[in-house]
């Protein structure tokens, strides 16, 4: 097995949606049989939705046992819980609300509402993740779900702004965001890289620039998923539209 980053492309995003889920459940299936639990890191983001949504229409995944997986996310927008402009709302109702999960599986960012500042909401998140973490800072996630943006930014780690860049914390807080709203949370470079597998997600014409600077070598600081790289695989899940400019060499068609 190798770790080079592989790129996997879909005809289309329905396409896409369906394999990664199938993917998702077969992958689960497989860990849970070596594993008491796993671990599994969420997205916001409109392919993330579609993708879970195709999980909870799979009849398959009944077959999982779903009190043995921990979800976490990868960032969260700072707006009141239930929000409609929250990253954990769009897996609540693509996915979540239809598995019966013990609360204790599902780890979400504080909301703006909760009674915390930004930081000490960002510091509340790293005692979580290092409660779970065994003795490292977070848990060594199996399976950590990336949506990419047209800038390249991952989570909430932009371009040219310093998150990229931060080694030192699981988790921080995030201001002025350039994409709204301004303020959010993340989880760092090290922590996301730290999974076992990482599964970026991404479709559309308007990723097609990103995604080939992030594999033709650009910098972490000018394209954040150029920085990002699991302990085991590293996998974007393309639509035809968004591997444009993917180098030849690089593509295995998934159809
Ligand atoms: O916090 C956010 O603003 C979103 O989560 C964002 O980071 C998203 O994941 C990407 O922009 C990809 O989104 P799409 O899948 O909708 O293109």
């Amino acid at each position: 097995m190798t770790n080079e980053r592989r790129v996997l492309v879909h005809p289309d995003k329905g396409a896409l949606a369906g394999s990664v889920a199938a993917r998702f459940i077969t992958k689960m299936l497989d860990i849970l049989d070596d594993q008491p639990v796993a671990h599994v890191v969420l997205t916001g983001g409109s392919m993330a939705g579609a993708v879970l949504a195709s999980v909870a229409a799979s009849p398959a995944r009944t077959s999982i046992d779903w009190s043995r997986v921990h979800f976490w996310w990868g960032d969260e927008r700072w707006v009141p819980a239930g929000d409609s402009e929250r990253n954990d709302r769009v897996a609540d109702e693509a996915l979540l609300d239809a598995l019966e999960l013990p609360s204790g599986n599902v780890h979400r960012f504080a909301a703006s509402d909760a009674g915390l500042t930004l930081d000490e909401a960002a510091e509340a998140y790293s005692r979580e993740l290092a409660d779970h973490g065994e003795g490292a800072e977070a848990p060594a996630f199996d399976i950590t779900f990336l949506g990419v943006g047209p800038d390249g930014h991952i989570a909430s780690l932009f371009p040219h702004r310093s998150g990229i860049q931060v080694a030192d914390r699981s988790v921080i807080a995030v201001r002025n965001s350039p994409k709204p709203p301004p303020e959010r949370l993340s989880l760092t470079r090290p922590v996301i890289n730290a999974s076992q597998r990482i599964w970026l997600v991404l479709a559309g014409a308007d990723k097609a620039s990103a995604l080939g600077l992030a594999l033709a070598g650009a910098s972490r600081d000018e394209v954040p998923v150029a920085g990002i790289k699991g302990r085991r695989r590293t996998v974007f899940f393309v639509d035809s539209d968004a591997a444009a400019e993917v180098p030849e060499q690089l593509i295995a068609r998934d159809y």
